[in-house]
Order: C-alpha cells, then sequence, then structure tokens
C-alpha cells in the first residue's frame, strides 16, 4: 500500500540531450498528491521537455521517474491525463460529439455531464469544437485530459495566449481540480499565474533547476523586504527610519523588513500619506535576482 508520504512523482537526476542542445542538465524534485506544481521559466528553459519525459512522449538522456514510488507503468499514459500545448480536434465535431468521441477511448471516465460542469463547458456544447474562442478551446481540452479521471494531470503552458479574463477563469477551474484530489502538473512562463496557483515550484532557466519551493517561501526567503514608497519633498534621514532609505527627486522609497514599523515612524512626520505604496516583491522580482534577467529576455 502506498504510503501518504510516497510522493504521487519523484524525478531524479534527468537530463535530455538532443542532437546539438543539452536541453535538460539533472533536473531532481518530488512532488506531494494534491498539489498544483509548476514549472516555471522562459521560453526555452526545457520545461516542454522535462513534462513531456515524465508523461512518457519523449525518452530521457539519463535520470529516473518515479510515479507512485515505481517506475511508470505501460498504462501510466492512460492513467494520467495531458492537456497538450495544442491538439487537433476533429473538423466538422460538436463539442458534444468531441466529448463522447474522447469518452469511448477509455475504459474508466468522469460522467460528461460532471466534466462539462467541471470545465463550464455548458455554454457551448452545440459548437463546432474546430470554432471555439481561445478561453473556451483551453476549458475543452482541460475535458479532455480530465475524461479517464486521472489522479495526476500534466497542464502544458495552458493559458498562453488568453486574455487576461480567460486566463483567470481557467485558473478556478485549475482550483476546483485540486479540490477534487487530484495532482495538477503545471508549465509555465506567467509569473503570476504561478504565484497564484502552485503550492510549490521549481524556477527553470538554461536546463537547470535554480531553486524550488512554495511562492510564498522562495520570496521570503530571497526576498524579505517591502518597498514602501511615497511621493514626498520632505527629507526622510536614514536614522529617522527602519529599513534602507533612498530618494529621487520628490518621492522617498524604504526597504523594510516591517512595514508596520515603519509606517509608526513615518506618521511622526505629519506627512500627506495619500500616494503611499507599499510594493510586495513577485516571482518576477525574484526570478531576475536569481538569473540576472527578466523572465521574457
Ligand atoms: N525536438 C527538439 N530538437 C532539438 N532541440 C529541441 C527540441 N525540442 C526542444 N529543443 C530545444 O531544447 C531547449 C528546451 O526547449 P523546451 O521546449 O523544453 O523549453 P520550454 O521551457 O518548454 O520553452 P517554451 O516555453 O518555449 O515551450 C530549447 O533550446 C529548444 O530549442
Amino acid at each position: 500500500m502506498l504510503e501518504s508520504t510516497t510522493p504521487i512523482l519523484e524525478v531524479r537526476n534527468l537530463t535530455k540531450h538532443y542532437r546539438l542542445v543539452q536541453a535538460v542538465k539533472g533536473i531532481s524534485f518530488s512532488i506531494p498528491t494534491g498539489i498544483c506544481f509548476g514549472l516555471l521559466g522562459p521560453n526555452g528553459a526545457g520545461k516542454s521537455t522535462t513534462i513531456e519525459m515524465i508523461e512518457g512522449i519523449k525518452k530521457p538522456s539519463s535520470g529516473e521517474i518515479l510515479y507512485k514510488g515505481a517506475p511508470r507503468g505501460e498504462d501510466f499514459a492512460q492513467q494520467c491525463g495531458i492537456q497538450f500545448q495544442s491538439t487537433a480536434l476533429p473538423d466538422f465535431l460538436l463539442v458534444r460529439e468531441v466529448l463522447a468521441l474522447f469518452h469511448s477511448f477509455y475504459d474508466k471516465t468522469l460522467a460528461i455531464d460532471e466534466l462539462v460542469t467541471l470545465c463550464d463547458l455548458g455554454e457551448f456544447l452545440d459548437q463546432e469544437a474546430n470554432r471555439l474562442s481561445g478561453g473556451q478551446k483551453q476549458r475543452l481540452l482541460l475535458a479532455l485530459a480530465l475524461i479517464n479521471d486521472p489522479e495526476i494531470v500534466f497542464l502544458d503552458e495552458p493559458t498562453t495566449g488568453l486574455d487576461p479574463q480567460s486566463r483567470r477563469r481557467f485558473w478556478h477551474l485549475i482550483d476546483r481540480i485540486k479540490k477534487q484530489g487530484k495532482t495538477v502538473i503545471l508549465t509555465t512562463h506567467y509569473m503570476d499565474e504561478a504565484e497564484s496557483l502552485c503550492d510549490d515550484l521549481v524556477i527553470i532557466d538554461h536546463g537547470k533547476i535554480i531553486d524550488q519551493g512554495s511562492p510564498q517561501a522562495l520570496l521570503q526567503k530571497h526576498l524579505p523586504h517591502r518597498q514602501v514608497s511615497l511621493h514626498t519633498e520632505t527629507v526622510i534621514e536614514s536614522a529617522a527610519v527602519t529599513g534602507d532609505v533612498s530618494a529621487t527627486p520628490g518621492v522617498v522609497t524604504i526597504d523594510t523588513l516591517s512595514v508596520e514599523k515603519t509606517l509608526q515612524e513615518l506618521m511622526a512626520f505629519d506627512l500627506d500619506l495619500s500616494t503611499l505604496r507599499v510594493h510586495n516583491p513577485t516571482l518576477e522580482d525574484l526570478f531576475i535576482k536569481l538569473t540576472g534577467h527578466a523572465l521574457r529576455d
């Protein structure tokens, strides 16, 4: 019997060489059951190659992949759910027909009604699948990835190219899937997506993991300071506040470990605080700090 502490998936020292490129250079991580795990990195970092090796679509050059503590069996592809970056759907079929078709491929399935509710497909069931909007198509592809009621679901850049509203709607669906106890593995180059969805993540650059942990833990570890900034002509001496003060004409910025303390100290200056802003570091800031370059370079 699987112990509750056994990770649902473990990757040990995974590498992948293409002819001229070493795309993945020794990646290791383990994923507990029921979380959303992210592989975050810029284009070409090696995210898709890594996820495709785990899915069984690409063969690793070396390394080990364990599913529930053992090498993946022949039927792994049947047991997991995969949402590809793009999937060709049969021409002229309505969404309800596509669902019925894919449903017929598997022995173990989720009921179509349940999929429709889970992925918000109700409003376009009678439309042609190949004429859906980007957001609708991604919801349909998610439903297809869930059709065999998998315990583990792989989503490779599922929201790339979607408008902000469709992206957020998709995030809600991922939350719903997690609430069902499924483990979600997600690749993304959107920092806000990783921050909002992932319980745990690896940051990948040039085929290597540069750090891993929960978004909060990583931010706390590398960027514990908050930035408090304020439009004012008043000179604020460093000695008067807790934190590092820097000033440009008309703006004072204080890097602080305690926003509360800094605010209390600022009150003593009798300033107009209406322009005060507190900047919490983001994963984007973290990525720049760790790699020295922006995510979309
Ligand atoms: N089939 C292939 N043959 C040769 N090189 C490849 C192949 N697939 C990927 N690569 C190279 O391997 C590296 C990693 O690519 P990969 O697609 O895994 O990155 P990624 O992080 O998923 O990027 P993206 O976000 O653009 O999908 C890149 O340099 C890419 O050009």
